[in-house]
């Protein structure tokens, strides 16, 4: 496969809040060969890289493991042999694009907190930057994953004639208030963490806040599984002996199990901390929160008003981060906007995350789609009805009641 591993300077960037920074650089790789209406960009969800495809190649500085080369590559999904497939890292995140970590020009002190809140909107801007260095001005395809693909609604709504169709998976139009207040609590992990230090933690002496970190991720990671998925993998039973445990214990956990699900959590925020700074998390969450398609516009549909190509909603019956019900409002808006619009609906008990791990049941909506649209073979559209008690939501009440 032909990738190109680059970062980029794109000069001065006024960010949507209006504070600049001298000099934006972003990371991108791209795959395939440009025949001038090839382009497929794939946003990245939260905590993902440019490195979205090629697991076997180790000459990334990102994520070691390449976060959908199950969906993209040679004969794939989104097929780098068809295809020009763009990945670029957002402005805010740790992945080679300037973020909080990165030296700010004027101090020769890494920004910390000093860098301008990011919006989603500066990620789509600064990948429509990105396209004109590259010389890309139209893109067959937009597709994304979970605030990716709020940035994929974010393309067709400010960029609605320099796209032809649009995939955003596992999203919706903006958070519900269940999820901010759990995005605001693993803030508040981090942010009290002794080691934070208003953000200016990257100091020789200085150790970062992984403890807020970990707590931070943990919680996410939760709300990237369902109750039913969790409950088939852990139950309740205890940790074995090759249990992983980062975090001391209080005087009764040696009386009481460490249990399994504890276990999963805390290798997997241990990694986490390993590979994620600690204010892009800060500033990549509040970005998501921040979200609201409709803004500036009476409505979402709206919002999407000019965009008459072809749109694929993609949700998933047991994502409480991002519901089918959530989805169906999107693709209402959509049809309200007069695009073509499919919702595939993928049962699957995995929870948010499941765009990431579910390839099969991915794969062929996507690839059809991107081939021929709404009328793609593999591509359904299904109607969920609105409901307020429905039977996947796992949290409600009882996540904290007891
Ligand atoms: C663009 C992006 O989204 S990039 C970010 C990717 N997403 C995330 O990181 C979200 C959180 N992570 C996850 O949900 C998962 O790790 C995924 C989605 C990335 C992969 O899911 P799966 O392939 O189902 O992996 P699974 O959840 O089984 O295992 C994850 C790790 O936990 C380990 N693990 C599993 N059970 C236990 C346990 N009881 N105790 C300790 N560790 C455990 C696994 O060995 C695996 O380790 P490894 O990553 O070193 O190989
Ligand atoms: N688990 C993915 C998706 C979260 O929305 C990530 O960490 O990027």
């Amino acid at each position: 496969m032909n990738v190109e591993h680059n970062t980029i300077s794109l000069g001065e960037f006024e960010f949507d809040c209006g504070e600049t920074i001298p000099d934006l650089e972003i990371t991108y790789e791209a795959y395939g060969e440009f025949d001038g209406g090839n382009a497929v960009l794939v946003c990245h969800a939260l905590t993902g890289s440019a490195h979205v495809a090629g697991r076997d190649r180790v000459d990334s500085a990102d994520q070691a493991r390449a976060w959908w080369d199950d969906i993209v590559g040679p004969g794939k999904a989104i097929d780098t042999t068809e295809y020009y497939v763009v990945c670029a890292n957002v402005p805010g995140s740790c992945y080679g694009s300037t973020g909080p970590k990165s030296e700010n020009p004027e101090t020769g002190e890494p920004y910390g907190t000093d860098f301008p809140p990011v919006t989603v909107t500066d990620w789509t801007e600064a990948q429509r930057a990105l396209l004109d260095e590259l010389g890309i001005p139209h893109l067959h395809a937009v597709v994304g994953g979970s605030v990716g693909g709020m940035n994929v609604l974010e393309w067709a709504k400010r960029h609605p004639d320099h796209v032809d169709r649009i995939v955003p998976i596992a999203a919706a139009a903006r958070l519900d208030t269940q999820c901010l207040s759990l995005d605001a609590i693993a803030r508040r992990a981090i942010t009290t963490d002794p080691n934070w230090k208003q953000g200016h933690y990257y100091g020789e002496d200085d150790e970062p806040p992984s403890d807020g970190l970990a707590l931070a991720r943990q919680l996410g990671h939760v709300m990237y599984l369902s109750k039913a998925s969790m409950e088939r993998r852990f139950g309740r039973r205890a940790a074995g002996r090759d249990a992983v445990r980062t975090f001391p214990t209080d005087a009764a956990g040696a009386f009481f199990p460490y249990r399994d699900v504890e276990s999963y959590l805390d290798y997997n925020a241990e990694k986490f901390t390993e590979r994620f700074d600690a204010n892009s998390y800060l500033y990549l969450t509040r970005a998501m929160d921040n979200y609201d398609l409709a803004a500036g516009f009476e409505s979402d549909a709206d919002a999407l008003a000019a965009f008459d190509g072809d749109a694929l909603v993609m949700s998933f019956t047991a994502d409480w981060h991002f519901t089918t019900q959530q989805a169906e409002a999107l693709a209402d808006s959509l049809r309200t906007a007069d695009a073509n619009v499919a919702h595939h609906v993928i049962d699957s008990d995995h929870g948010h995350d499941a765009f990431l791990v579910e390839p099969d049941n991915v794969g062929p909506p996507l690839a059809d789609f991107l081939a021929a649209g709404v009328d793609g073979k593999a591509v359904t559209d299904s109607v969920v009805e609105d409901s307020q008690e429905s039977d996947f939501a796992p949290v409600h009440n009882s996540l904290f009641s007891r």
